[in-house]
């Protein structure tokens, strides 16, 4: 197995067949490097160790997808409406929202106050450890303005909200910000920092991008008919993730099972 393919592919299929040596095991199972060298030495003879291996394959495919229900990063210049959208993204599926600079108030996970940019500085590192249980669980609505130093795995939707530069200058303005956070911030926001923040740190196919200029942007942006359009994934990709967790279980179970029942009853026949 390339050494790439066991890196990147966490699900495949493992085979028993009944030999004249018993039972062998062919691992066809895509599965992280270390894992990987546990079944590159396979073609194991049956023996009870057997039932020892069929548990170890069911804790693979329950390991490889811990995660039951997806993970979503809101992003964008700051007024553009990550905290409402995730707000309400959270009424709609029940997802937890998780406001990355309450939290970073709360938990006490930064390095003290930035004068200049007049902000927190955030320690990354902390707010990682600090999140690290609840994205392996999943569930999560995560709203921050920067994605690059999350790691790529806990997500599998990040949306990056855009809005026309004069309405969220106006926004802005309303919030009192000063003259320069103003400027940096509209720059940012035509520039599309964040989109392109959002691409070079994630696959493309998990980014996209959302209009959010107006209320109905956002009440759209979270509908059902929206999910049916992009975010389709958002309430049934946590039912459809159970469903195939629950499907690899059992067609791993069935590939183990038959043949090992098979090999039973051709020892016990050939005894008699
Ligand atoms: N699509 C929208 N249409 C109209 N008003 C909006 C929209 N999005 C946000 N607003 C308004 O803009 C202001 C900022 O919204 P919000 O706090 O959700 O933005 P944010 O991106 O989370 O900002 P920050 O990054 O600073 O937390 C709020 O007053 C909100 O009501």
């Amino acid at each position: 197995m390339p050494t790439n393919e066991a890196k990147c592919l966490t699900r495949g299929s493992l085979n028993a067949v009944v030999t004249d040596h018993g039972i062998e095991l062919l691992p066809t199972f895509f599965i992280e490097s270390e894992k990987a060298q546990i079944f590159q030495r396979a073609n194991f003879q049956f023996s009870l160790h057997c039932f020892a291996i069929v548990c170890k394959v069911v804790d693979m495919v329950e390991d490889s997808s811990k995660r039951k229900r997806p993970n979503i990063l809101v992003t964008g210049t700051p007024g553009t409406g990550k905290t409402t959208t995730s707000a309400a993204l959270a009424e709609a599926t029940r997802f937890r929202h998780i406001n990355i600079g309450e939290l970073v108030k709360e938990k006490n996970l930064h390095e003290g106050w930035d004068d200049d940019l007049d902000c927190y500085i955030i320690n990354e590192d902390l707010v990682c450890d600090e999140l690290e249980n609840s994205m392996e669980e999943g569930g999560n609505i995560l709203d921050y303005h920067g994605c690059d130093f999350f790691p790529e795995r806990w997500f599998d939707c990040v949306v990056v909200l855009q809005t026309d530069n004069s309405l969220l200058y106006d926004r802005l303005v309303k919030r009192g910000y000063t003259e320069s956070k103003l400027s940096n911030n509209v720059e940012c926001e035509i520039f599309q920092v964040l989109l392109e923040e959002a691409k070079e740190s994630y696959p493309e196919d998990r980014v996209v991008a959302l209009k959010s200029d107006t209320i109905e942007d956002i009440s759209r942006n979270v509908s059902t008919d929206r999910l049916g359009e992009k975010l389709a994934f958002f309430i049934p990709m946590a039912t459809k993730l159970m469903q195939k967790d629950q499907c690899l279980v059992d067609t791993g179970v069935l590939c183990l099972a038959v043949p090992v029942l098979f090999h039973f009853v051709r020892t016990w026949a050939s005894n008699q």
